[in-house]
């Protein structure tokens, strides 16, 4: 199995490592546009094989997707990181037209491959590779619900001081501060979450879920690597090992759960043909409702990113 990673920064670089050191892929190619960025990285990682003891080859080319043909999954984390004081959403039109040009390259070299996109504003850019590559719906996804609820599960570890593995969540929707954490379907060991902690305690998580990435950035100046990195090689490992995984995905909606055209996250299954299927829960209204904020919030990012592509045709 052969990975391509573009953009070879603090998540790319995270992402690749994680697929090599867990021999995800026998494989991976890492792509950045500064010269030499790259080659380094990926350099750095092949030394660690010795140490960690893998066999993955990790190989670095700067702007060369002739190097990158024939991939049967490709991650693209190219782009801008925000700083301090900015939204996702602020990155929108240099992102875009980094994550359109990435595209059509990995397109060019690999059409049978499985997008992932992790660069930002998630949604929209999920969006924007998708309408570049024309490929189906199933082949070009977004990453968040994991990274999302990877910190919703963390913050309920601490606070009922039990392992992070017996907690199960899921969460919704898109990929900032209108994301849907569900607490009815949070589970600690198989038990309901809402038999362990107080309302009070689980709204404050809730909401610190929902700022997550903020919380990271003002820390450091700069967004998230280490769980964002590993939340995309755990995806790109559900598909090349055909795990049928359930993850919450972003993905193009067309009906499912009354929504048309959108690319939020849903709980997918995940499989060695991208999303395998999209899993519709029974929503309550409280739930409904707050997805549906979430919609129209993704959908006007979306009409944004249509009017910059409008103003460069
Ligand atoms: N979806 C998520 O949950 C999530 C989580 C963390 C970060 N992100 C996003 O991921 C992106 C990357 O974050 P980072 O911290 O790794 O940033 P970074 O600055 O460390 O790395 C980005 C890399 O992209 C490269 N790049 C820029 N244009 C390129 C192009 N045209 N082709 C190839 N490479 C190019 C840069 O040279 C840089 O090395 C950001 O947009 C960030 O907001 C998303
Ligand atoms: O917060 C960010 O800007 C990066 C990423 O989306 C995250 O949630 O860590």
């Amino acid at each position: 199995m052969k990975v391509t990673v573009v953009g070879a920064g603090n998540v790319g670089a995270t992402c690749a490592d994680v697929l090599a050191y867990r021999e995800i892929a026998n494989e991976v190619v890492l792509v950045d546009i500064k010269e030499g960025f790259a080659e380094g990285k990926a350099l750095d990682i092949w030394q660690k094989a010795p140490i960690n003891l893998y066999d993955t080859r990790t190989v670095g080319v700067t702007n060369d997707y002739s190097k990158t043909a024939g991939s049967d999954v490709v991650v693209i984390t190219s782009g801008l990181p925000r700083k301090p004081g900015m939204t996702r959403d602020d990155l929108i039109s240099t992102n875009a037209g980094i994550v359109q040009s990435v595209t059509e390259n990995i397109v060019k070299h690999s059409p049978d491959a499985i997008i992932i996109v992790v660069s930002n504003p998630l949604d929209v850019m999920t969006y924007a590779a998708h309408i570049t590559s024309k490929l189906p719906r199933t082949r070009v996804m977004g990453m968040a619900g994991i990274l999302d609820t990877a910190r919703y599960r963390a913050f309920l570890a601490e606070a009922l001081n039990v392992s992070p593995k017996d907690i199960q969540a899921v969460l919704m929707g898109g990929h900032g501060d209108t994301m849907v954490p569900l607490p009815r379907y949070t589970t600690v060991g198989g038990i309901p979450v809402t038999e362990l902690i107080g309302e009070e305690e689980l709204n404050a998580i809730v909401e610190r879920t929902k700022n997550g990435g903020g919380e990271l950035v003002k820390l450091m100046g700069t967004s998230a690597w280490y769980a964002p990195g590993s939340a995309a090689a755990q995806m790109v490992e559900a598909i090349v090992r055909d795990q049928r995984r359930v993850f919450p995905v972003c993905v193009k909606l067309e009906g499912e759960y009354g929504i048309d055209g959108v690319y939020l996250g849903v709980p997918v299954i995940l499989g060695k043909n991208g999303i395998e299927k999209i899993i519709e829960l029974q929503l309550n209204d409280d739930e409904k409702q707050l997805l549906e904020t979430s919609r129209g919030h993704v959908k006007e990012v979306m009409e944004a990113l249509d009017k910059i592509n409008a103003a460069k045709a």
